[in-house]
């Protein structure tokens, strides 16, 4: 049983099928990019897994289950986490009190705003918090506000966020997007530190062909919301279709 197994998804906005019939599966400890031009339909991919977007047909099973029944907080409680999303940080807020949000996230099903004032009564949120900024790094920052961190440890607040929930599945949408090559370079360090050492699972979302294909064991890519090749990085990168619709016939 794959771990992530998607059957025959459409979602159609209006007349506009942005996912047209795909099948696809990943693996346990599979680390998969999903590429494709602009409007191939990554990102509605991405939204659908998260359940925030129901899909107009097709189903989505996750160990096995169908997730289709879930809202997008059960999928995070069921082992699906998605980082680099823009808001995750609080900017005004510690470290400490950022991983702490998340760790309750993780333990109570949602953040309850009273709860920073009553922290002290939360033990397990309290030693989730120290496992997560351990995890990424960040113990000897724990006091400092979050706007305040250097931009790679930012990265690093915000992949211990969604590690929070001790996701089997990460997902990325374009983690490097906007970034400066320093900041770029930072943060595919800290991707290929959480693959080497947490072994995660990961679906990423990439236009940069350079990270797609040093940190891929499998590419799948979209054109006009549907699959069009499926391989490893040495596979995609001689495949004429991809280079017909991805780049319009530039070689890889
Ligand atoms: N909420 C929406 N309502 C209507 N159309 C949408 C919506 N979301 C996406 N689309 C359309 O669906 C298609 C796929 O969009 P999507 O954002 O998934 O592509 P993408 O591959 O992520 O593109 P990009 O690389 O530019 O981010 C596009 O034609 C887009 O305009």
């Amino acid at each position: 049983m794959s771990l992530l197994e998607i059957d025959s998804l459409v979602k159609e906005f209006g007349g506009l099928v942005a996912t047209d019939d795909v099948s696809v599966s990943i693996e346990e400890d599979e680390r998969v990019s999903l590429i494709g031009p602009n409007g191939a339909g990554k990102s509605t991919l991405i939204n659908l897994i998260t359940r925030r977007l129901d899909p107009t047909s097709g189903d989505i099973r996750f160990k096995g289950e169908s997730i289709l029944g879930l809202d997008a907080h059960e999928v995070v409680q069921n082992g699906i986490s998605k980082s680099f999303q823009t808001a995750s940080i609080f900017p005004e807020m510690t470290v400490e009190e950022n991983a702490q949000i998340a760790a309750f996230a993780a333990e109570h099903g949602s953040f309850r705003l009273n709860f920073l004032r009553r922290r002290g009564a939360y033990p397990e949120v309290e030693a989730r918090t120290r496992d997560t900024l351990d995890a990424v790094g960040l113990l000897g920052q724990a006091d400092t506000e979050a706007q305040a961190l250097p931009y790679g440890d930012k990265r690093r607040l915000e992949i211990g966020i969604a590690l929070a929930s001790e996701p089997d599945m990460l997902l990325m949408d374009e983690p490097t997007a906007g970034m400066s090559p320093e900041e770029t370079q930072a943060t595919v360090d800290l991707i290929e530190e959480v693959k080497r050492e947490l072994g995660l699972t990961f679906l990423l979302v990439e236009h940069d062909m350079e990270i797609v294909f040093s940190i891929s064991d499998r590419i799948i890519v979209l054109n006009r919301g549907q699959v069009i090749a499926e391989g490893t990085p040495d596979e995609i990168r001689g495949h004429p279709d991809v280079q017909e619709a991805y780049l319009g016939g530039v070689e890889l």
